[in-house]
């Protein structure tokens, strides 16, 4: 079968792209793995499929798969991909300035900006409420505190390794986060370094101590797994992703990041989080709505055969 495709990506996090409104195409995993190979295939961290919504008020639905075939319910860099790909294909129109996107997680309201040629160029996602009680991100580990707001939730739980324990705030964005925020590397065992001589976030092995915790029994459903330093103004991180590896950005992850630092007073609710493949805004605003602003951009488009 011959499938057009349009490639994408947001700060390097990279997604194949269907057009699927007549709901015809049904991937296996073995044809997404295909499809996402960089050697392979066309190369990417996601398979994006864009659907009909079953919502009135919604432009479309975006169904997200992992490079390695599984279901994920929100992609953050996905969706604002995702409002490129209808805005500049003019199923939303570019002078409207925002719509809302369906997704597996619920309704994203997106507000965008436009160049001269009224293409897509920077959007900004109110993502919704992070969900907090462990037993919902899900981690089966009790709550062992309570936020400003009431809400309880995994702070800074000490989960074991092969290479010494690790303290993971828990939060979910529609898909489950841990969080992991280090100091002081130098602390850290050699093993876990890429280059032993100098430790720091950008040479921690994320292949092997996030591939560790990605699928460890006290996520049933997997997860997430982000390493974060807070600095002043901004908080570097890094992501190993749930069903695809490491990644050069994620935008639930900064999202569940922002929040986790506010929640264990590492920072404010604003900040700058800085990836491998760049800077996304995160606001968690006074309504509980996490705000997430970035760019996305059009690669290459082209017909693959599956
Ligand atoms: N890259 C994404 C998240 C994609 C889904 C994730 N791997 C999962 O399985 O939950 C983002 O930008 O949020």
């Amino acid at each position: 079968m011959e499938l057009d495709f349009v490639k994408l990506h947001g700060l390097g996090n990279d997604f194949v792209f269907m057009d699927d409104f007549s709901r015809d195409i049904n991937l296996t995993k073995e044809q997404v793995a295909l499809l996402c190979d960089r050697h392979f295939g066309i190369g990417a961290d996601g398979v994006i499929l864009v659907r009909p919504s079953e919502r009135s008020e919604c432009a479309a639905y975006m169904h997200y798969i992992n490079s390695d075939g599984t279901l994920a319910q929100m992609c953050g860099n996905g969706v604002r991909c995702f409002a490129k790909y209808l805005v500049d294909r003019g199923y939303v129109q570019a002078s409207d300035g925002q719509f809302v996107a369906d997704t597996l997680a619920g309704p994203k309201p997106i507000s965008f900006e436009v160049d001269d040629r009224d293409k897509m160029t920077r959007a900004t996602v109110d993502m919704g409420h992070p969900i907090l009680e462990p037993s919902d991100v899900p981690v089966n580990v009790p709550a062992n505190a309570t936020s400003a707001d009431g809400a309880a939730f995994a702070k800074d739980v000490a989960i074991t390794s092969p290479w010494g324990t690790f303290a993971f705030t828990c939060a979910s964005m529609g898909n489950p986060h841990a969080i992991c925020f280090i100091d002081d590397f130098a602390q850290l065992s050699d093993e876990l370094f890429t280059n032993a001589n100098d430790k720091s976030l950008a040479t921690l092995d994320l292949n092997k101590i996030g591939a560790y915790y990605e699928s460890h029994e006290a996520f049933p459903e997997k997860t997430n797994v982000e390493f974060a330093h807070v600095r002043s103004g901004a908080i570097d991180m890094r992501v190993f992703e749930r069903g695809c590896g490491e990644t050069l950005a994620c935008g639930t992850g900064a999202c569940a990041t922002n929040v986790a630092a506010a929640l264990t007073g590492r920072s404010g609710r604003e900040n700058d989080i800085v990836l491998r493949g760049g800077t996304l805004h995160i606001l968690w605003d006074e309504n509980d709505h996490v705000m997430m602003t970035g760019p996305a951009v059009e690669s290459f488009q082209g017909t693959v055969e599956v």
